[in-house]
This record gives structure tokens, sequence and C-alpha cells, in this order.
């Protein structure tokens, strides 16, 4: 822990290297949480292939929609049998919270989509995984989440709808320990690196592990050259860029609209679906991150901003609800302690909240 980010990362290089002479005579200097951030980076590696591959093959004919009215793909549950497998593996006795089971899988009626997540899984497994084993790895992700000791929380791809269009999702995988997330990796495949290049090369995944930093790196490169990234230096918020969902359904596009107009935000705003929001905030692409509640009764879930949250806030950033509150991962399965988000960097993000606030009470008054 004692270690600054530099010496760390140039020990981690050297155990890859050679992991005799590392763990003989680094032992007592080994990172916090260095086996899990290797370990969740390969996860969310395999599964973005996985995802990118369904694109390319099967995503017209394969979507189907959970009683939620929410799509689903093949995708999704190939992507979240990787991980759930991987994890497994490495962390035995870590349970996971995952969006996605594996009921619409089962019987005769789950054949079909069944057949081919088989397909897709061996794709990407190092050995030959059966059907039992793949469902049983889905279903590792039931766990119910709390306050204490250790559990992942995957959201195998965020912003399905994004996915499908062709357009920005993520593969997001976090640790909570004790109800905090400690480590959080978002695999972007279809973000740009460069965001002044929108058509260079894409692939971006980004990870922070509590107190070290965030960073980011080149998704499906052999490289594993990692960058500091840190959130945008914009003081004034009528310079500020925000961000929110595609979809109207997901977010309030006129209260985000309202929260804007009262910072002096003059920049349309950014569309994108997915926690690829928290990244674009993340390295400085956007300033702001707004996520106005549509309904009362919605409640946010904790794979949709683990990841997220600690990016934002190990890039320099910031994120809480609508009410200014820390989004609260110790609930279970969902931010039952939270309406909206907001993300934003530190220095301009009371002025975010309190324009928040202002949005709120005028619309509470008429
Ligand atoms: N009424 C609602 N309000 C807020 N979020 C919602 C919602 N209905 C669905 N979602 C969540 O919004 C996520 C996508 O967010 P975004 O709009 O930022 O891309 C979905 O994740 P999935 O795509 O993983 O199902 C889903 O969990
Ligand atoms: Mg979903
Ligand atoms: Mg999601
Ligand atoms: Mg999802």
């Amino acid at each position: 822990r004692a270690l600054s980010v530099k010496q760390h990362r140039s020990m981690s290089q050297l155990k890859y290297k050679n992991t005799f002479i590392y763990t003989r005579f680094y032992s007592t200097s080994i990172a916090y949480l260095e086996k899990e951030r290797a370990v969740a980076i390969k996860a969310v590696e395999r599964a973005s292939r996985v995802c990118q591959a369904v694109f390319k093959r099967l995503v017209t004919e394969e979507t189907m929609t959970k009683k939620d009215k929410s799509p689903v793909t093949v995708a999704d549950f190939s992507a979240q049998a990787v991980v759930n497998s991987i994890l497994e593996n490495d962390f035995p006795d870590d349970p996971v919270v995952g969006e996605e089971d594996s009921k619409d899988l089962q019987g005769e009626e789950g054949r079909v989509l069944r057949e081919k997540v088989v397909d897709l899984v061996n794709t990407a497994t190092e050995h030959p995984m059966s059907s039992d084993e793949i469902l049983r790895a889905i279903d590792r992700g039931l766990y119910a989440g709390g306050s204490t000791g250790r559990h992942w929380t995957l959201d195998p791809i965020d912003g399905t709808k994004g996915f499908l269009r062709g357009e920005q999702f993520a593969v997001c995988l976090a640790l909570i320990i004790d109800g905090r997330v400690r480590l959080g990796v978002l695999g972007c495949p279809n973000l740009p690196w460069d965001m002044s290049n929108p058509d260079g090369e894409r692939g971006v995944l980004m990870v922070a592990v509590e107190g070290q930093g965030a960073f980011q790196r080149k998704l499906n490169s052999s490289s594993n050259e990692e960058v500091p990234i840190s959130v945008s230096s914009v003081i004034d918020t009528k310079d500020a860029v925000f961000c929110e969902s595609v979809e109207a359904g997901h977010s309030n596009h006129s209260d985000n609209a309202n929260i804007a107009k009262i910072l002096g935000i003059s920049k349309p705003s950014v569309r994108m679906d997915s926690q690829c929001k928290y990244a674009a905030v993340a390295r400085g692409n956007a300033e702001i991150y707004l996520r106005l509640p549509v309904s009362d009764t919605y409640v946010e879930k904790i794979w949709d901003h683990g990841a997220g949250n600690i990016v934002i806030h190990e890039a320099g950033g910031r994120v809480a609800d609508i009410h200014g509150k820390s989004l609260d991962f110790s609930r279970g399965r969902t931010l039952s302690a939270n309406q909206g988000v907001v993300a934003a960097g530190a220095q301009i993000f009371d002025t975010v909240i309190a324009a928040v606030q202002e949005t709120l009470k005028y619309k509470s008054q008429i």
C-alpha cells in the first residue's frame, strides 16, 4: 500500500516476467488487490471479445425481451458465463451479484438459445465447458449482496440497447468489500481510444483500485501498457459538456437539460449508452454525467454503477445521487438508499449538485 503507483506498476511487471523472483523478494510488498486486478482485467477482456464476436454474427436474430421489457441477447448470457467461470477458478469462495440468470436457457424452451451460448462460451474458455457447467456459472451471479465480506458485481453487457444498435456498451466488473467498491474494471469495446479521432482505433479498458488511481489501456491489444487518467480540469460549469443516456426511459432528459441550463452549459449533451459515460467523465471527455430518475419506483442496480463509481473516484471525481448522497453499495443487489446518479470532477461537483437541487425544488412546486 505504501508504494507509489509508479513503483507498484513496475514491480507488477517484474512479477509477470518472473513470478519466482517477485514472490521471493517482494512478497511483503504485493500491492493491494494485485491478483484480483489482473484476474478482473483478463475476465473483462475475454467477455468483451465474446460480445464483439456475437455482434458480428448473431445479433440480429438473437434478441429476446425480459419481463421488465429490457432486451437481452445471447451475448449477455455468454459474457456472464465467461466472467463467472474465470472468477470461480481464481476466487472460488467469492460470490457474485450478476445481472443475468439461466432461467431462459433451461429446459426444452431454452434449448436453441442454450446451444448458442454453449458454443460461444467454448470459444472463449481455456477448457471446454458442458451445458450444465455453463448454466451453473451464470447462476453464480444470484448472490444477494450486502454489507459484509467480499463479493463481485457483474454487468456482462451494460447498455444492451447500445450494443444492439452497434453503439456504446460496456462489460462492467467490480469488487465490493464490506459494502464499498474497492476495484472496478470497465471494458468498452466501441469507445474510441482518442475521442478527437472518433473513427480511429476503438476499444478501451479502464481499471481502478482504491487508493491506486485510475488507468486506461487498449482493449484487444497485446500491450499491457496503462496510462493514468484524470477528470477534466474545467472549473467553470459554463464550459462543461454533460453526458446522459441515449434512452429517455433510463434518465430524464428534460430534468437533465434544466440542470445544464442552470449551470450555463451551452454545448449539446453527449448521449451515450452504458457506463461508458463514467469512462468519458473519468478521462475528461465530458465534465458531468447526469442520470435524473424517470420514475419514483425504479431502483438502480449495483452492477450498473459499481465499476464506474470507483473509476470516477480514482480519477479525481465524485459520484452521488440526486440528493448529494454517496452511492450505498451495501444494501444488496440494488442501490435502494439512493435515487438517480450524478458524477463530475471534484472541483465542480458541489455546484452541479446545487443545480440538481434547484431543478428538483422547482419541479416539486409546480
Ligand atoms: N427506468 C430505468 N431507469 C434507470 N435505469 C434503467 C431503467 N430501466 C433500465 N435501466 C438500466 O439502464 C441500464 C442502461 O443504462 P444507460 O441508459 O445508461 O445505457 C440498463 O442496463 P442493461 O443495458 O445492462 O440492462 C438497465 O439496468
Ligand atoms: Mg439488462
Ligand atoms: Mg446495465
Ligand atoms: Mg446488462
